[in-house]
């Protein structure tokens, strides 16, 4: 059975500061609400998923989609009037409410969730307390006891219909929906949090964030890099192929396959990160099969035989160095079928061109060339 998932992203951050929501800043080189949409658009069983955001905010949110499909709703004043707003419109039974400011939380939060709502209305995750409690006030310090309390995170996970009846009881706002919940008796059990999936709150929260992200790529992976070199000889022609895009045009590249030299470029840099040779040792142009062959072909395997080695590219940086044609108008549709063939984040691929100013072969329209560099973890 498939859930809905509701992204809260309509607070103004004021307790981190830095001008932009907190949500919309960038952590590792993407917005901190990207996160969470990731996490929840990879997973087969989420069938919707709903953000809400502040008024003037949707195009924000819409940069952070990366091709996922969400729908988007204003937010309110409060958190618990933002949940309110985006479950008016869940379609399924099972609801998990996130914070657009926890961009930590995994597979296996989302799992345990999933498995108690099979006997339970509701259900949170949680971690024990692990400081000494005090309370201040007028009469002093007043030590409290940290026995059964709990430090409560989200997702918060509901049967759709008990929370609705839920929000339709509550007539005030609450921190969370467990609260809410709670105080017209419906039932929650928790589940373990992580520590991991902390709340961006104070501006400080940005770099354990970053820490966090950084420390899951060092012990998961050692990063090796590839460069990849092409050149292809121009001729009067129809069209030229370049990284997987055909663009019409009043010539070609001649070559044993498409002559698709960014991919053949991307191609071998994938092949030196992994430590593979060159395209040559596995392509050879003495093999007829490779005549006019799509060089999709080409990435596509160099892709399998890089994984099966350990390597697995991150990231693809290219510069193709022709006068003619334009590139420009084509970066998008490269981009995407680059990220394509290799199953990137297209926001990871970078396509760049450069003329030579008239000079060379290039710059006198014999031949374009390519260049690429791929970034690769290496497990
Ligand atoms: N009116 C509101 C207030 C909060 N949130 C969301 O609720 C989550 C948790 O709230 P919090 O950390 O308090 O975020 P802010 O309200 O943005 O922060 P602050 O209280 O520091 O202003 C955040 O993802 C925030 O975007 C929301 O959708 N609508
Ligand atoms: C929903 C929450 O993140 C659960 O821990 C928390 O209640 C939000 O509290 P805040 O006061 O809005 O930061």
């Amino acid at each position: 059975m498939g859930y809905s998932a509701c992204i809260v992203a309509a607070g103004r951050g004021m307790r981190a500061g830095g001008g932009t929501p907190k949500q919309f800043r960038i952590l590792a080189g993407r917005p901190v609400l990207s996160y969470s949409i990731d996490r929840f658009a990879q997973d087969p069983a989420c069938a919707q998923l709903i953000i809400a955001h502040a008024p003037g905010q949707a195009d924000r949110v819409r940069a952070c989609l990366n091709g996922a499909k969400a729908v988007l709703v204003e937010g309110g004043e409060t958190r618990t009037q933002s949940v309110r707003n985006a479950l008016a419109h869940v379609a399924h039974d099972q609801v998990l409410i996130h914070d657009a400011a926890r961009p930590l939380v995994t597979d296996a939060i989302i799992a345990r969730l999933r498995a108690a709502l099979d006997s339970a209305p509701g259900a949170a995750p949680s971690l024990p307390v692990a400081d000494a409690l005090a309370r201040s006030d007028d009469t002093g310090v007043v030590p409290v006891s940290r026995d059964g309390l709990y430090r409560l995170q989200t997702p918060q996970a509901f049967q759709t219909t008990l929370l609705r009846e839920a929000f339709q009881a509550a007539s005030s706002d609450y921190p969370d929906e467990v609260s809410l919940a709670r105080a017209s008796g419906l039932e929650v059990v928790l589940t373990d949090g992580e520590e991991s999936n902390f709340k961006v709150t104070y501006a400080d929260d940005f770099e354990r964030a970053e820490q966090a992200l950084a420390g899951d790529a060092s012990s998961a992976s050692l990063t090796v890099t590839g460069m990849g070199y092409d050149v292809h000889r121009m001729a009067p022609g129809d069209g030229v192929h370049l990284c997987g895009v055909f663009i019409a045009c009043p010539y070609q590249l001649i070559g044993h396959s498409d002559a698709d030299a960014g991919l053949h470029a991307i191609t071998d840099a994938l092949l030196g990160a992994a430590g593979l040779g060159d395209i040559g040792d596995h392509f050879p142009p003495s093999d007829d099969q490779w005549k006019g062959a799509d060089s999709s072909t080409f990435l596509a395997h160099a892709a399998k035989i890089a994984a099966e080695a350990g390597a697995r590219a991150v990231h693809v940086d290219v510069t193709l160095i022709c006068e003619r044609p334009k590139i420009g108008p084509h970066k998008a549709a490269m981009k995407s079928r680059v990220a394509e063939i290799l199953d990137l984040d297209p926001r990871r691929v970078n396509i760049k061109a450069t003329t030579t100013e008239k000079l060379g072969f290039t710059g006198r329209g014999e031949g374009l060339a390519a260049e690429a560099v791929v970034t690769a973890a290496l497990s």
